[in-house]
């Protein structure tokens, strides 16, 4: 956003406090015990006065036709209309009405989001040396059930009780508890409780949240209709896969379940060692209640996610010197309870972890590149925050997520999680599946351990546990001192005892009875490893949040220029086509000449637009810096010769940003732009000593 916008945000930020300040101090007074009726006039008058400025300076802003952003919605809409209209995207099935949260890429939305891809790739799967694998959509129900997916991935939904519109019950309250905190008339102990109905929004069960939508008054939005009461729904689209419809599929809400399944094979392909990680590019299918927000919230989208598998204890990672430096923006736990402003803070990776604000090394180190990472895309960093998740936030087995957040105007959006899951996905589908999901560590040095020896009656064993015999013997041959002491105990007092947290058997519980067991022998032994289950650390990121939010921090408009001179000043890597090339005239040799430096530049994989129609270069020039193209050649008569022009072989280029445009070599001009393209190279370094040329179309 350009700056002056920002100050401008800013002022009506500054007038809103003072609004809800002033708000505050007219509740304050009139909860007091003896009300001073005067000093209450005189607080309301106030207050009326800040409203009355509030409300003109928006008027104002938005009435007048300069060629500033006004608000919010107006950037948004700006933004969203040159997307539209440039074909970075579109709604899914126009023609036909479209429908909510599916979109089509046009050609330069395909462009950059390939381009964010290939740098997404490249930092991480080939930086690090990761193993890329590619999973079907389509996938087992019975694979999503053990990751509780089918039972538990749901949002609180309700109808509105007449024209049955779906909403999301969280989203309803939240906009209507915004209503009630801002509302002068709500009494402060009122207000204090929405407060903390407002911080408690998800983690609310279904009879709290139909509770307090209840409380809150929540009717329809548009109809005012009653609402049903809040179930939950679940956002997976069943399938069933092959032509009997007997075996169940769903279509992946996230690419990291295969991934998991794989671990067995992966490990294998490592050479079985940890800690590695596994990445994986694809489409992922949310069917989201209310899908809002263009590109941010929708049933189809595609994340690049990681799975590093290590050690459950040792959590640190080999290069984090390399980012122990890299200073982050960082929304901890604490900072978001403190009392008064909460304010996210900087610091070094290095240090965060030292003082335990970030778990561990490795999920640090993924923040740290999860950062370089998006600064290399051209977002502006000023605007990305790493929010930790409250405790009610986590899953109970998560030790720590952070979520990068990048702020655009719909607010902070959370574009990529990071999360330190410890070893419930491998257990979980190891237990569904009855597969080793454990990898071996080798001690530096044999250990002594005791353990049991237990002669077992595989007769009777079998005959209780058939198939499961197995998860029932390895339970038992690896029993500790505690465990094996109180099974005697147990056999001693009542003849059986019950075996807890059984691998491979459902519900984990196994019932053993005396006679199962013949003898059992403590002894010591020299062990020089053991098997364990590995944690995961999860970076999963949202391709097309992060690409929105990066073409709002890239749209500008052209200052002194009409309003419809946008410009999205995207990197040269990320930009959809690098260079547009156009001959001043439309006449064959031009057109020749601009064809064969067309020619040499795709030969060195630049993406170039060859521009020939009529219409004049300035306007040319307007249409491709709403594509983002950074760079323009332009054959003029100096380019083949021309009666008053002698031909020097020079062609220009322009740069989209400072306009600045040069004269070089026809012969040069493809390695020129190749090298600008590929971001290694900057403007002002490349052209320190070519000739300058004044800028007329402009
Ligand atoms: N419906 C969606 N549309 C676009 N991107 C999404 C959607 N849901 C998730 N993502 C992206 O996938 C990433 C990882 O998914 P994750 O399951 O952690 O999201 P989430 O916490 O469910 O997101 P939210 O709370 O916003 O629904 C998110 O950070 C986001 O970038």
């Amino acid at each position: 956003m350009p700056e002056e916008e920002s100050k401008q945000e800013l002022d009506i930020d500054h007038l809103q406090d003072l609004v809800a300040q002033q708000g505050d101090t007219v509740r304050a007074l009139k909860a007091d015990e003896s009300p001073n009726q005067a000093a209450i006039s005189q607080a309301i008058e106030t207050l009326k006065q800040l409203k009355i400025d509030l409300n003109a300076e928006i008027t104002r802003r938005k009435a007048s036709g300069d060629s500033m952003i006004k608000s919010k919605e107006d950037f948004r809409v700006k933004v969203a209309n040159s997307l539209e209209s440039r074909l970075f995207y579109i709604p899914s099935f126009k023609i036909y009405g479209g429908v909510g949260g599916l979109y089509d890429y046009g050609p330069p939305g395909c462009a950059v989001k390939a381009n964010v891809q290939k740098i997404w790739r490249q930092h991480f799967v080939i930086e690090e040396s990761m193993l890329e694998v590619e999973c079907p959509s389509v996938t087992l129900g019975t694979v999503l059930k053990a990751s509780g997916h089918v039972d538990r991935f749901t949002d609180l939904m309700v109808k509105d009780a007449k024209t049955e519109e779906c909403f999301r019950a969280d989203h309803l309250l939240g906009d209507r508890l915004e209503e009630l905190i801002a509302d002068p008339a709500t009494r402060k102990d009122e207000k204090a409780e929405f407060e903390m109905l407002y911080a408690r929004l998800d983690e609310l069960k279904e009879e709290e949240m139909k509770m307090a939508l209840k409380r809150c008054g929540c009717v329809s939005p548009e109809t005012k209709n009653e609402l049903s009461d809040p179930y939950p729904f679940n956002l997976m689209f069943p399938t069933t896969i092959g032509p009997s419809g007997n075996i169940q599929g769903f279509l992946r809400p996230e690419t990291a379940q295969g991934m998991f399944v794989n671990f067995r094979e992966l490990l294998y392909f490592n050479g079985g060692k940890l800690p590695f990680a596994c990445a994986q590019i694809g489409q992922s299918f949310r069917n989201e209640i209310a899908p809002r927000a263009g590109l941010l919230r929708v049933r189809e989208f595609t994340q690049a996610e990681i799975e590093h598998f290590c050690h459950p204890t040792k959590k640190d990672h080999p290069r984090f010197n390399e980012v122990a430096q890299v200073e982050l923006n960082l929304f901890s736990q604490e900072a978001q309870l403190q009392a008064g402003k909460k304010e996210p803070f900087r610091m070094k990776t290095g240090e965060a972890v030292e003082k335990g604000i970030i778990a561990n090394e490795t999920l640090a180190y993924f923040v740290a590149r999860t950062h370089l990472f998006l600064k290399e895309l051209g977002v502006d960093m000023q605007r990305v925050r790493f929010r930790q998740h409250l405790r009610h936030e986590m899953a109970h087995y998560a030790q720590d997520c952070w979520d990068a957040e990048i702020e655009c105007s719909y607010g902070w959006i959370e574009c990529v999680g990071l999360a330190d899951r410890s070893a419930f996905d491998l257990d979980a589908h190891s237990k569904a599946s009855k597969v080793d999901l454990q990898a071996y560590e080798l001690f530096d040095e044999p250990v002594e351990e005791v353990i049991f020896e237990v002669k077992m009656n595989k007769q009777i064993l079998g005959k209780s546990f058939k198939k499961d015999q197995k998860f029932v013997i390895d339970a038992l041959t690896s029993l500790d001192e505690a465990a094996a002491a109180k099974i005697e105990k147990d056999f001693e007092d009542k003849g059986e005892t019950d075996l807890e947290n059984v691998q491979g058997i459902d519900g984990g519980k196994a019932t053993i009875t005396k006679d199962m067991v013949i003898e059992m022998k403590k002894k010591t032994k020299k062990v020089s490893g053991r098997n364990f289950t590995p944690s995961v650390i999860e970076p999963s990121f949202g391709i097309g949040r992060i690409m929105y939010c990066l073409f709002e921090h890239a749209f500008y408009v052209r200052e002194g220029d009409d309003e419809n001179k946008a410009v999205f000043k995207l990197p040269p890597q990320v930009a959809p086509i690098k260079c547009t090339i156009f001959p001043l005239v439309n006449n064959a040799e031009m057109n020749a000449a601009s064809h064969d430096i067309y020619k040499s530049l795709t030969k060195l994989a630049v993406s170039v637009k060859l521009d020939t129609t009529a219409i004049s270069i300035g306007k040319r020039y307007c249409r491709t810096d709403e594509l983002g193209v950074p760079f323009a050649i332009t054959i003029d008569h100096r380019t083949i010769g021309h009666t008053s022009t002698p031909k020097d072989g020079t062609v220009t280029v322009r740069e989209r940003d400072s306009c600045e445009q040069v004269r070089i070599k026809v012969d040069d001009v493809a390695k020129f732009i190749a090298d600008l393209s590929s971001g290694e190279v900057e403007w002002s370094r490349a052209t320190a000593s070519l000739e300058k040329v004044l800028n007329t179309a402009e």
